[in-house]
């Protein structure tokens, strides 16, 4: 999905050329490129160990690649520092628990401190407010973020990742802890977003979601891009039997949205 009409400059594309990477010995991500365009809404789908979080690593520049580079906005991500990739990526985590019990206003402020440093006042400061106002989280401003459920935790992460002022969001299973409705209502704020003009990647175990949700689908196999498309042309049942390996007569048993 594409913005209509986005102010020049707002959006960051993400653009992975040639990657491989191998861990121990393994070749973990073979040859894979990508590009992330603004207003995007991309999900990432592969088996368990298909190497989907060690590309999202890569993505954010966290790891190095063995061969291969990724452009942020036509730079390589090598040659920028953490802040200023910061202020263009941000990283959604699964929900976690943090050390200290800070409240939701904190948390969301901390997203400020690659653009201003780290200050507690940053809670009263317009961006702050805007990022949680955005994503619907003002009754829970003042709660400690610690005493929050997960699918409220995710919430307050993305609207940290807005207060950054980062408008590429790389997110890893984050609907994966969250019970339908919050599921829901997430893919629904993800989605008011992109056709903002934030582009959105997200690792997922759910096709159907994938389906119903994401306007893209990239596959991964064994570290390599399978497929790469709309949504509703990639995923099909021979996709997901190659991806999670799965005979034709489960596939059968499991019905859902996948044709
Ligand atoms: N720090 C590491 N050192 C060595 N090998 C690693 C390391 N991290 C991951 N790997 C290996 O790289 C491969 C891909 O792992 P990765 O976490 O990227 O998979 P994934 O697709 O995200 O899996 P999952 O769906 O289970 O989260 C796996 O075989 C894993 O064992």
């Amino acid at each position: 999905m594409r913005a209509a009409a986005r102010p020049p400059g707002l959006g960051m594309s993400l653009r992975a050329e040639a990657l491989s990477l191998s861990r121990d010995g393994r070749p973990v991500l073979r040859d894979v490129s990508l590009a992330l365009e603004p207003g995007e809404m991309v999900a990432l789908l592969g088996a368990n160990g298909s190497g989907k979080t060690t590309l999202l690593r890569l993505l954010l520049g966290l790891l190095k690649p063995d061969a291969g580079r990724v452009l942020l906005d036509g730079e390589p991500i090598a040659s920028l520092s953490r802040r200023q990739i910061a202020t263009r990526i941000a990283y959604v985590p699964q929900s976690h628990q943090p050390t200290f019990p800070f409240t939701v206003a904190e948390m969301v402020a901390m997203g400020r401190a690659p653009a201003t440093g780290w200050d507690r006042r940053r809670t009263a400061d317009t961006i702050t407010g805007e990022a949680i106002e955005r994503v619907g989280i003002a009754h829970l401003a003042d709660r400690l973020y610690t005493a929050l459920s997960g699918g409220e935790r995710q919430s307050v992460l993305i609207a940290r990742a807005l207060a950054q002022g980062a408008r590429t969001l790389v997110m890893d299973e984050p609907t994966a802890a969250l019970d339908l409705g919050q599921r829901e209502r997430l893919m629904t704020l993800l989605q008011q977003l992109s056709a903002d003009g934030f582009a959105v990647l997200a690792t997922t175990h759910d096709p159907d979601q994938a389906l119903r949700r994401f306007g893209r689908a990239i596959a991964l196999h064994e570290g390599h891009v399978i497929a790469d498309g709309p949504s509703r042309t990639v995923i099909d049942r021979a996709l997901l039997s190659r991806c999670y390996d799965i005979p034709d007569t489960v596939l059968d048993r499991l019905g859902g949205a996948v044709p």
